[in-house]
This record gives structure tokens, sequence and C-alpha cells, in this order.
């Protein structure tokens, strides 16, 4: 996986947009981007997932900018932008890979929020629709980037996490790192025992 998939989020308004552009980030960080940025006046969003981060791991970093279309412009890689009215992601996911992540270049993906401008179109190496019907810039994402890293992303392991979730068939359990760590050396000691 390259160390260099940012999302870029378009646009923000405060109080109504906060828990969207929020699931862009934490998306984001969950399936495999390395960073969001975030306009400049999504501060709250920024703090909450950079709490997430710090609680549950990383690397992942968040920006907030004022200068969105000039990132999108100048940035030196692949620039993809989602979009209900793109090419269908089914028939230029292997196109964006060899241009991006096989090819050790930077990815950017471009989500919108209000209404995105027609330079993010014409400027896009990639407009990409994941579906051509309307639906959400998070749903939109979470497909993108599953499609970009083909599931590779499900298997991420996270640094300097304060807490580790343990898979559960029934019910809850966070733990810490040490303890997470001795329960699957536990569990491998059994395989192990078990395979003898
Ligand atoms: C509320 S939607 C606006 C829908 C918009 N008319 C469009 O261009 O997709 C906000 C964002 O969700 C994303 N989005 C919505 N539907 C999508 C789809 N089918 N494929 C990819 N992205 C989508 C786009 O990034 C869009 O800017």
């Amino acid at each position: 996986m390259t160390d260099d998939v940012v999302v870029l989020r378009y646009g923000h308004r405060p109080g109504r947009d906060d828990r969207m552009t929020t699931h862009v980030g934490l998306t984001a960080r969950a399936l495999g981007a390395d960073r969001v940025v975030l306009p400049d006046n999504a501060g709250q969003s920024a703090e909450t997932i950079r709490d997430i981060t710090d609680r549950f791991g990383g690397p992942f970093a968040v920006e907030l900018r004022d200068d969105q279309r000039a990132y999108a412009r100048r940035f030196e890689g692949t620039v993809v932008h989602l979009t209900m009215y793109g090419e269908r992601v089914q028939d230029v996911e292997a196109g964006v890979r060899g241009d991006s992540v096989d090819a050790d270049t930077p990815l950017l993906v471009v989500v919108g929020g209000e209404k995105v401008p027609f330079d993010f179109y014409e400027e896009a190496d990639y407009n990409v629709g994941v579906t051509n019907q309307p639906h959400s810039e998070v749903a939109g994402l979470a497909v993108f980037l599953d499609r970009l890293f083909e599931g590779a992303e499900l298997e991420r392991e996270w640094t300097d996490a304060d807490r580790v979730v343990l898979p559960q068939e029934t019910g809850k359990r966070v733990v810490d790192p040490a303890t997470a760590a001795a329960e699957r050396d536990g569990d491998d000691g059994d395989a192990a025992a078990d395979d003898a």
C-alpha cells in the first residue's frame, strides 16, 4: 500500500455538515487513506478525527486548509474526483490503481458536500461514479477505497493506539494494546499447540 493517499473534502457548512465531514475523515482513516484535508471552517470535525486517531491508532493526519481548489490543482500525483456523473468505478479502478498505488504515485481523492465547481471535473484525471445514482460522499469514498486497495486495507495494523477492539461474535470487548497482543500471542500459541 502506498503511504500517500489523501482525501480532500470540498465544502463544509458548519452545523449542517459536521457529522458528514467527520465521517469523511473517519472513513478515510479506517479504509486506508493517509490524510484528510478539510476546509478550514471544519475545525470541530478535525478535532474529533484527531481524537479518534489518538485513541484507536494511526498513522493518520488531518489538515485544515482554505485553498481546496488550488490544493487539488497543484497536487503532484493522480487526482480522482468522486461524482455520480463520473465513469463507473468498476471500469476505471484498475487504471487508477496503476496510476497511483501500484506506481508509488500520490493519489488525491476529492469528495464534495456542497456543489463542486466545474474546475474539479476538468482538472481531475478521473471523475469516478460509485453507481451513477445520487448517494453520499461517505458511501462513495468507502467503496472507492476498498476497490482501490482490493480489500488489503481491511488487514491494516494500527500503531500508537490506546485501545484495541477485539472482535466478538456477541458483545463488545475493548482492551489496551498489551492485552490485545498477549491474547493474539496466546491464540497463536494455542493454534501451534493444536497443530503439534
Ligand atoms: C450530496 S452529494 C452531491 C451529489 C452530486 N450531484 C454529485 O456530483 O455526485 C455530495 C458528494 O457525494 C459524492 N457522491 C454522491 N453520489 C455519488 C456517486 N454515485 N458516486 C461517487 N460519489 C458520489 C460526491 O463526491 C458528491 O460531491
